[in-house]
C-alpha cells in the first residue's frame, strides 16, 4: 500500500518574476521555472516514486510544470484530472499589481495581512479560508479516496491552493500557517495513514 501523495508548486512564472500579484491570471513559466519543474520530475524519478494519477488546476503554469515533470519521470500520458478548485487564491483587485508598489500604498503589514493571513481577504479576492472552501473538499472527494485506495498519486498546484491543503494536512491554526511558504518546484511527500492521517511527510529539497 503505497498511500503517497507529492504535493508541487508550480516552477517560477513570468509573474513571480516580475514580482506582481497573480492568482488567476496566466503567465507561463520563465526558464528558471521549467529548470525547477525538470528538477523536481527528476527528484522524484530518483526517488524510486511511480505514479498512478495526477491533479492539477485549469492554470497554464501549473499544467506546464506537470508536463515537464512526467517527461522527466518517463511518464508523459500518466492520466491527469484537471480542475478549477486547485487554481491558485484569486487576487481580485491585486491581480496584476506590482508587490512592492502595493506595499507603497497600502503599507507592508496590510500588503502581509492580504498575503499570508488566514481569513481577510485582499480587495475582491479569496482569503486562504476561501480558498481552502474549495480546496479542502475537492481533496477530500476526488483525491484523498485515490491516495487511501493505495495510490501515488501527484498534485500540481500553487502557493496558496498547497497552503490550504497543507494547512488541513499538518492541522496547522490560522496563525501558525501565517509563517508557512510553498518554495516554486520543491515536492512535499506525505505518506497517509488507512485513516487517512499523516504517517509522514518528507520536503524534498535539493
Ligand atoms: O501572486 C500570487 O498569485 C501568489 C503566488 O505567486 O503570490 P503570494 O506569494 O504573494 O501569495
Amino acid at each position: 500500500m503505497s498511500r503517497t501523495l507529492v504535493l508541487v508548486r508550480h516552477g517560477q512564472s513570468e509573474w513571480n518574476l516580475k514580482n506582481l500579484f497573480t492568482g488567476w491570471k496566466d503567465p507561463d513559466l520563465t526558464e528558471k521555472g521549467v529548470e525547477e519543474a525538470k528538477d523536481a520530475g527528476r527528484s522524484l524519478k530518483e526517488a524510486g516514486l511511480i505514479f498512478d494519477l495526477a491533479f492539477t488546476s485549469e492554470l497554464s503554469r501549473a499544467q506546464r510544470t506537470l508536463a515537464l515533470m512526467l517527461d522527466e519521470l518517463g511518464a508523459p500520458s500518466l492520466p491527469t484530472i484537471r480542475n478549477i478548485a486547485l487554481n491558485e487564491r484569486d487576487y481580485g483587485d491585486l491581480s496584476g499589481l506590482n508587490k512592492d508598489d502595493a506595499r507603497k500604498k497600502w503599507g507592508e503589514e496590510q500588503v502581509h495581512v492580504w498575503r499570508r493571513s488566514y481569513d481577510v481577504p485582499p480587495p475582491g479576492g479569496e482569503s486562504l479560508k476561501d480558498t481552502g472552501a474549495r480546496v479542502w473538499p475537492y481533496y477530500i472527494h476526488d483525491i484523498q479516496p485515490k491516495v487511501l485506495g493505495g495510490g501515488t498519486v501527484l498534485v500540481v498546484a500553487h502557493g496558496n491552493s498547497l497552503r490550504a491543503l497543507v494547512m488541513a494536512l499538518d492541522g496547522l491554526s490560522g496563525e501558525e500557517i501565517v509563517g508557512q511558504e510553498i518554495a516554486t518546484g520543491v515536492p512535499i511527500l506525505y505518506r497517509l495513514n488507512a485513516d487517512s492521517t499523516v504517517a509522514e511527510k518528507v520536503v524534498m529539497e535539493g
